[in-house]
This record gives C-alpha cells, structure tokens and sequence, in this order.
C-alpha cells in the first residue's frame, strides 16, 4: 500500500502494545492448545513472544517475510526463510494445531504467503485492517485501510509542537 493512502496515524506505545499481545493471548487460549508457534519475522518476533510466554508455548518457529522493503511502499513479497521440514510434519495436516502469529495483517499478502504453506494453522495478528482481515483467524483490533500503524520498535521520543501551532 503506498504513502498517499496513509493519511491517519495510529502510534502505539510499548504499554498498549502489551496489552494488546496479552488480550490476544487471552482469546487464543480458548481455541488452543496448540503443539507450537509459528512467528512470522520481524513484525511477529515481539507479539509471538508475549502470547509464548502466555500460553506456554516453547517449540517456536520463524518464516522469515519481507513485503515492506521501503518504509509504507509493499513490494514484491519474499520468503528470506522458510518453515522448517521437521514443524510441518510434526503438526496435524496442513498445519493443524499450530499457532501462526504477525504484528498486523494489511492488504493480507503476507499472510495469503503463510496460509498457502499452512492451511490449517490459527492466524492470529494483533492488529488488522479490512483487506487482509479475512485471512486470519483472531486479532484484537481493527483500523481502516487508511491508517499507518506505528510500531513502538519503529518510534523514539522527539519534540511535538503545540497544537496551536498547527501540525508539520
Ligand atoms: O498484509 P500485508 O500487506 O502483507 O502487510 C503486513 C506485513 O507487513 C509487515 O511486514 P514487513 O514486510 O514490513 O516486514 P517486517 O515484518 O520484517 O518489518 C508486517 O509485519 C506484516 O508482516
Ligand atoms: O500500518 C502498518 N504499520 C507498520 N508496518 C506495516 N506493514 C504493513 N502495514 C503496516
Ligand atoms: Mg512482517
């Protein structure tokens, strides 16, 4: 999705990012148990290891996917690492009983990616928005398509002008 249909911006600190994993958590714990946890990287890393700690997941597994290779420009979307052999067949078919989990789900691609590989598995993001929404399984959050989320990992404290003063 490119910049000029990112008009709104929703930052998120580390606070709420935490909750919102942790509530995450809380209803992924009605669908489980699940036998292990895919994390799709990077975005996945931080929520993947708040719902672990949770859930009491510790066969963890990454599929490495880059879609966002310039700030809010989606390009082409690469696998940088696939999911290991030995996870798959170790789950139920096609991904039965594993736990796939990502930062937001946007115009879904990504998640479309990991879904081919693993029909089967829960998907679960903690934010969404509607194009991708209907590929994953839970999330706790929606914003409209139009949103930028900002990611706390992506964000440092800087000067904000006086509201009077008008927004840069
Ligand atoms: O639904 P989509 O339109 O595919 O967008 C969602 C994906 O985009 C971001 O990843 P990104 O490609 O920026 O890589 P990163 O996780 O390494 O930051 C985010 O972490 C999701 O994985
Ligand atoms: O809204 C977003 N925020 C951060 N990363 C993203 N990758 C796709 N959409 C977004
Ligand atoms: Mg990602």
């Amino acid at each position: 999705m490119s910049d000029d249909r990112q008009q709104k911006a929703f930052p998120v600190s580390w606070d709420q990012f935490h909750r919102d994993a942790r509530a995450l958590a809380w209803r992924l714990h009605g669908f489980g148990p699940f036998q292990g946890l895919i994390c799709i990287t990077r975005g996945g890393l931080v929520p993947a290891a708040i719902v672990a700690r949770e859930l009491g997941l510790r066969l963890i597994e990454t599929v490495s996917i880059a879609s966002y290779h310039d700030y809010k420009n989606q390009g082409e979307t690469l696998v940088l690492k696939p999911i290991a052999q030995a996870v798959i067949e170790a789950a139920g078919e096609g991904g039965r009983g594993l736990l796939v989990i990502d930062d937001l789900v946007d115009t879904g691609s990504t998640a479309r990616q990991v879904r081919a590989m693993l029909p089967n598995a829960h998907f679960a993001t903690v934010y969404a928005k509607p194009l991708g929404r209907d590929v994953i399984d839970t999330f706790i959050t929606e914003v409209s398509q139009d949103t930028w989320i900002y990611f706390p990992w992506d964000m440092g404290l800087s000067f904000q002008p006086p509201i009077r003063d008008g927004v840069a």
